[in-house]
């Protein structure tokens, strides 16, 4: 993995989703955002092959930048704010994506989905005996998340850049908390908290009919 990337710590990537919920229980879009920022570090220390996922991802967090520094940006403190505040002005539509293709309902709907695919591969990492192949874990991940959203052609393009994956020890010392035992510890206590994001979410957007946004 790139040296430049030495400074990717998954523990401080987790913890912001750990601060993401606040006392009522509220997606804070700040944290989220800096949640994802961390990933598209990591992401870019796994080499040019990645670099069309890190890509979709940096793009769709600027997108979520511009929204919550532009001239609306009192509605996008919260996930739960940005949906009222959208749903309630027609700012989503739910039968095309060129009417509004920068929504934030629709750009944090592909970082959702895509959190699901990282919760079910950090369990696996987490509970996967020692010569365990993450390609496997990988595909196993995102056959059971984001493949079904996706054309034929991201999910082979996606399948052969999972062959170049490190190994399962490499990937837990690239998450640069100590060793690997560490490492399976800290994410049997980081886990629950992106499962909490993600459930809470998911929920929010099934409540408002969104999780099909084109
Ligand atoms: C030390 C271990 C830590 C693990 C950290 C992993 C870091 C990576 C975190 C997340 C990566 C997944 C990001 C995927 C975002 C996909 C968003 C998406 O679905 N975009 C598609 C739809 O967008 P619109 O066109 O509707 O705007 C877009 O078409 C697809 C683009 C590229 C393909 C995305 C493939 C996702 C594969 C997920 C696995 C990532 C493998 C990372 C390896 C660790």
């Amino acid at each position: 993995m790139a040296a430049s990337e030495s400074d990717f710590n998954l523990k401080v990537v987790l913890v912001s989703f750990k601060q993401c919920l606040n006392e009522a229980e509220e997606v804070q879009l700040d944290h989220y955002l800096a949640g994802w920022r961390g990933l598209v570090r990591f992401l870019n220390s796994l080499g040019a092959i990645f670099s069309f996922i890190s890509k979709d991802v940096a793009t769709k967090v600027q997108i979520m930048e511009g929204l919550c520094g532009g001239p609306g940006r009192e509605h996008y403190s919260t996930l739960q704010s940005m949906v009222a505040y959208e749903v309630g002005h027609k700012l989503v539509d739910l039968e095309r994506r060129a009417r509004y293709p920068d929504s934030g309902c629709r750009t944090v709907l592909r970082l959702h989905r895509a959190l699901r695919w990282l919760q079910l591969f950090l369990e696996g990492l987490r509970t996967s005996p020692e010569d365990a192949s993450t390609a496997t874990l990988c595909t196993e991940s995102y056959n059971a998340s984001l493949a079904a959203f996706h054309p034929w052609i991201v999910r082979r393009a996606v399948t052969v850049a999972f062959c170049t994956l490190p190994a399962r020890r490499a990937f837990l010392e690239a998450m640069n908390v100590g060793p690997p035992e560490q490492a399976v510890e800290m994410l049997s206590e980081a886990l629950p908290f992106i499962e909490r994001v993600y459930s809470i979410s998911q929920k929010l957007y099934a409540e408002h009919a969104l999780l099909g946004l084109p």
